[in-house]
């Protein structure tokens, strides 16, 4: 069941007095208290001399002051930060870590993005000696599993006096390799359920990006798993401590038992701190008490819900639905050699389309699809090369790019008119990101011209400006255009099941259709 109109449900309470982030200024990376200094470098290698808004004020509610007593509900805009916003903080926490084991934990909803993410991890945690885990689907399980967790040579007799150590080394005899685990929700599920020394037990901090989106499918109700797996009805005994402790040292105690005070003074809460973050986080209250909150505190953007880039330029290009293709091609051919990517209404329009501009051979346009009828392989392969700029224009369907941070994206264009903000926000959110510059271009009917308008207005910085193509361009297109339909018409079929190699086939219905709230 989709979210609720907005308007229609009650906002709880804790989100009626948010942080407004945007009254936050940049802030120099040298100047940042408590920073490591060994992150301080990593920051510079990685060409960052200042933390933006949305990552100075969760710095300080994590490592300064707020103590992380709360948790954090982050709503920021496409391209503000979000990702180091979270990523810095853990990896500060974890810096002093003794023992090795397996203590924050990120989900996101798609493959790619947690590469992207990890990536991320992985340039500041190292800086540190934190290991940083991927569990993706990417390699085999069994690859997989050697990369998460180890069987230590563990003789009988050695007493270990760390108490940490105690739990990990008698946990089963494995032992975590990884600090921090980025994980996709299948993934994460198949090894809860059959990963061997695979724990929770020690676990901190969960972090839930894109959190809209991962919250809408059940995902093999990953979520709910990992909140029982790590809930403590005891003050002191974690889960686990009755089954794999042969005798006991006295109730067991993790760190997360007597470090983090979750806002209830005098009484230890064992709980995770918890982080939810999207550029278009949900309001509904049946959602947001899936994640089993404490006393979070909200984090959001200027005054309206829905907030674009400041440097997005939003134009909108009508033409008859019949000649869209051309339209594209005429846009396609002003924009020149800068990278865009272009927005269709799901996975059979996006290889369609993919497959008529191709045809165009005469333009020097390099364009490739990149959608869930591909394998997965496909995919990660057509997204490296469109960052080292092999090509550029990539035509995607929605589930496919939230999050993504291509750099240099300068155009992003709608060819399917987009039904609800929340799509507009996150296709138009590929572009003008970490404050440059950006134009979204949205194909219209006429018809369609108006309800457009009343979308836009949902979100801040809502001006749209008229785009036209000349018929200079557009005439020239014309020959050509009609023998691409007739060439379409004859190599691909209308249904996904018979595309060319390279595609995913499968049984079930093949799209992603833009759904209420991607
Ligand atoms: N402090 C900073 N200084 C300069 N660049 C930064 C800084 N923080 C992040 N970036 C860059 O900004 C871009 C966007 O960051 P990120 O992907 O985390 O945004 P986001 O808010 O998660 O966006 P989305 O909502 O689309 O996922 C990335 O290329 C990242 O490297």
């Amino acid at each position: 069941m989709g979210e609720q109109k907005q308007g229609s449900i009650p906002v709880l309470p804790w989100m009626r007095d948010p942080v407004d982030v945007s009254l936050c200024q940049e802030f120099p990376v040298d100047h940042v208290p408590c920073l490591d200094s060994r992150l301080k470098v990593a920051l510079q290698n990685m060409g960052i001399s200042e933390l933006f808004p949305v990552q100075v004020v969760v710095w300080q509610e994590i490592v300064g002051p707020g103590n992380f007593e709360r948790d954090l509900c982050i709503n920021s805009p496409t391209g503000s930060g979000k990702t180091l916003a979270y990523a810095l903080p853990i990896v500060q926490t974890l810096s002093t870590r003794v023992v090795k084991c397996l203590r924050a934990l990120v989900v996101l909803p798609t493959r790619d993005l947690a590469l992207q993410v990890k990536e991320v991890f992985d340039e500041i945690a190292s800086a540190v000696g934190l290991s940083v885990g991927l569990a993706v689907g990417q390699s085999s399980i069994a690859d997989e599993i050697s990369q998460l967790v180890t069987v230590p040579e563990y003789e009988a007799g050695s007493i270990c006096y760390v108490p940490e150590d105690i739990s990990l080394r008698l946990q089963r005899g494995f032992q975590s390799k990884v600090d921090i685990l980025v994980a996709t929700p299948g993934r994460l599920m198949d090894h809860i359920n059959t990963t061997k020394g695979f724990t929770l037990e020690h676990l901190q901090y969960l972090v839930v990006d894109e959190t809209d989106r991962l919250l809408r499918e059940a995902y093999q109700s990953w979520l709910p798993t990992v909140l029982e797996l790590t809930h403590y009805d005891d003050e002191n005994i974690s889960p686990l401590a009755n089954s794999c402790l042969p005798y006991t040292f006295g109730p067991l105690r993790t760190r997360r038992t007597c470090g983090v005070e979750r806002g209830f003074k005098g009484k230890p809460y064992p709980r995770i701190a918890k982080m939810v973050l999207s550029a278009t986080l949900t309001q509904d209250p049946s959602k947001l008490s899936q994640l089993d909150l404490h006393h979070p505190l909200f984090l959001k953007a200027g005054k309206t819900r829905y907030q674009l880039p400041v440097n997005l330029e939003s134009y909108q290009l009508i033409c008859e639905s019949n000649l869209k293709p051309l339209y594209l091609v005429g846009l396609l051919q002003t924009l020149g050699q800068e990278q865009c990517i272009v927005f269709t209404k799901s996975v059979v329009s996006t290889h369609r389309l993919c497959v008529l501009v191709n045809f165009f051979t005469s333009l020097q346009i390099k364009i490739r699809e990149y959608s869930s009828l591909q394998r997965q392989s496909v995919r990660s392969k057509t997204l490296k090369a469109f960052r080292k700029g092999d090509f550029q224009v990539l035509v995607s369907s929605d589930a496919m790019t939230r999050g993504m941070d291509v750099e240099g994206i300068r155009n992003v264009i709608n060819y399917d008119m987009p039904k609800y903000i929340k799509t507009y926000i996150h296709r138009a959110g590929r572009t003008a990101r970490a404050g440059q510059t950006g134009r979204c271009f949205t194909l219209l009917r006429k018809d369609e011209a108006r309800q457009f308008k009343k979308l836009l207005q949902k979100a801040d910085n809502s001006s749209c400006c008229e785009h036209s193509v000349p018929s200079s361009v557009i005439e020239p297109l014309q020959p050509t255009y009609e023998s691409a339909l007739k060439k379409l018409k004859e190599t691909v079929p209308r249904t996904p099941k018979k595309l060319k190699v390279g595609f995913k086939f499968s049984k079930g219905r093949n799209h992603e259709n833009e759904t209420k709230y991607t």
